[in-house]
């Protein structure tokens, strides 16, 4: 296996050189290549081969015994696969938003707890990349490229997920500090993040509008205070560690505010338009893995003396999950394409969080239909993904 870093540095002196070039000639086209470039394609391949060969054997244990897989964690930190977005000065890759799809695509089709335990990193990173100093980029983003650690992005809230202006977990500003007091729940990376994004209320005035209400903060793991619970026991997500957090009394030097006071929200919904395309990509990897293994196994096994595969019903069934991940892939693309020409993307990135996750559900039942009983035993990999699928749309 190659490193990415290496493939990407190279890639990065001649691609602008190229860009330069072409430009001239084809700018009339901009906007209508659906052709990835060869950084983006070994990528996307690096990434294929690492799902193949380091989460795909160890998977179905992973998902029996929730052990926490730090060992393909690091593997994938030491190929460059993790922390893509971070910026080259804090000794990142830079990458956009649409190669970091590209690896959680492919590393979803491996499997969608081990990749999540592997990227959700990067949705705590978002913030910081997105609106952090150059200080505060390089103190923690940087730790992040100097050791595998992880980051975790908390706004979640028992009672406050899809109403992010519901948030009640507070930050009351005390001389050069604030304290942070409130609860936070379903927060990926919880119980092993060295640092969290935690959104807060910070205006007490419940008539505020949202857009100046709340803060968003980075809170280091050590901070006295800082308490994740218990390990929730997630679905097709028992690779990765999923907590609730209290925060009670948590002091936070004022160096620790991301843009400014108030300007929380903003940087969530950023974060949202931001990362929603890479949910969708975590769903066309689930959906495309779903296809693979029904159309291998439609090939191997006969009733009425064919392959199953041979049976109209059957072949449209696979036809059905091919429209659905090829439409899928589609619009986490656009979406991508949007924001990284700094186009609002927010309809286009829900457009495709939802459609992606819908279709992952239907191709993962799809795959149990053509496995027969076989879908349902856990010797086949298809009762897998039925779990792995992403259940919200939130
Ligand atoms: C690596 C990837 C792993 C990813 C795993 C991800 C797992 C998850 O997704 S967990 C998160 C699940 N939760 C969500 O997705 C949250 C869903 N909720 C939302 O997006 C919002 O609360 C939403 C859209 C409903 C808006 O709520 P609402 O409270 O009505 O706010 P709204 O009135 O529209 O906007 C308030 C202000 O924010 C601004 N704003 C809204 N959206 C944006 C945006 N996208 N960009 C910039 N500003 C924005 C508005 O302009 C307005 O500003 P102003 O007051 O200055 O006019």
């Amino acid at each position: 296996m190659f490193n990415l870093q290496k493939v990407f540095r190279v890639a990065s002196r001649v691609e602008p050189l190229l860009k330069q070039f072409s430009s001239s000639n084809t700018s009339e086209y901009a906007g209508y290549s659906f052709e990835l470039n060869d950084t983006q394609r070994k990528i996307y391949e690096l990434a294929k081969e690492f799902a193949k060969e380091e989460i795909i054997p160890v998977a179905a244990k992973h998902d029996e015994t929730g052990e926490y897989p730090s060992n393909i964690i690091r593997k994938a930190w030491e190929l460059g696969i993790t922390n893509s977005a971070v910026p080259e000065h804090c000794g990142g890759m830079g990458h956009g938003t649409l190669e970091c799809c590209l690896i959680e695509d492919a590393l979803n089709w491996g499997c969608s707890g081990i990749a999540s335990a592997c990227l959700s990193s990067e949705l705590g990173q978002c913030p910081v990349i997105l609106t952090g100093t150059k200080e505060q980029q390089k103190k923690y983003l940087g730790r992040l490229i100097e050791e595998p650690l992880q980051a975790a992005y908390a706004v979640t809230e028992p009672g406050a997920g899809s109403d992010v202006s519901g948030v009640k977990t507070k930050a009351e500003k005390k001389g050069d500090e604030y304290i942070l007091n409130g609860q936070k729940m379903w927060i990926t990376n919880g119980g092993v993040a060295n640092w969290y994004f935690v959104l807060a209320r910070t205006n007490p005035d419940t008539k505020a509008p949202a857009s100046k209400a709340f803060t968003g903060f980075i809170v280091e793991r050590d901070f006295p205070g800082v308490q994740p619970g218990r390990k929730e026991n997630m679905m097709g997500q028992r690779a990765a560690t999923i907590h609730g957090i209290t925060f009670e009394d948590v002091r936070i030097p004022k160096e620790n505010v991301l843009s400014s006071e108030g300007a929380g929200f903003k940087i969530a919904m950023q974060v949202f338009d931001k990362t929603r395309p890479a949910v969708g990509a975590i769903s066309t990897g689930i959906a495309q893995r779903c296809l693979d293994e029904a159309r291998k196994y439609a090939t191997e096994r006969k009733t009425f003396g064919v392959p199953i595969i041979q049976h109209q019903a059957v072949a449209f069934i696979l036809a059905d999950m091919a429209i659905g991940i090829e439409t899928a892939r589609l619009a986490w693309m656009k979406a991508a394409w949007d924001v990284e020409h700094g186009k609002r993307n927010s309809y286009m990135a829900a457009i495709a969080k939802c459609h992606a996750s819908e279709v992952a559900n239907k191709c993962a039942a799809d795959a149990v239909q053509i496995f027969g009983g076989n879908g349902f035993n856990k010797e086949y990999p298809v009762e897998k993904f039925t779990k792995g699928r992403l259940r919200y749309r939130g």
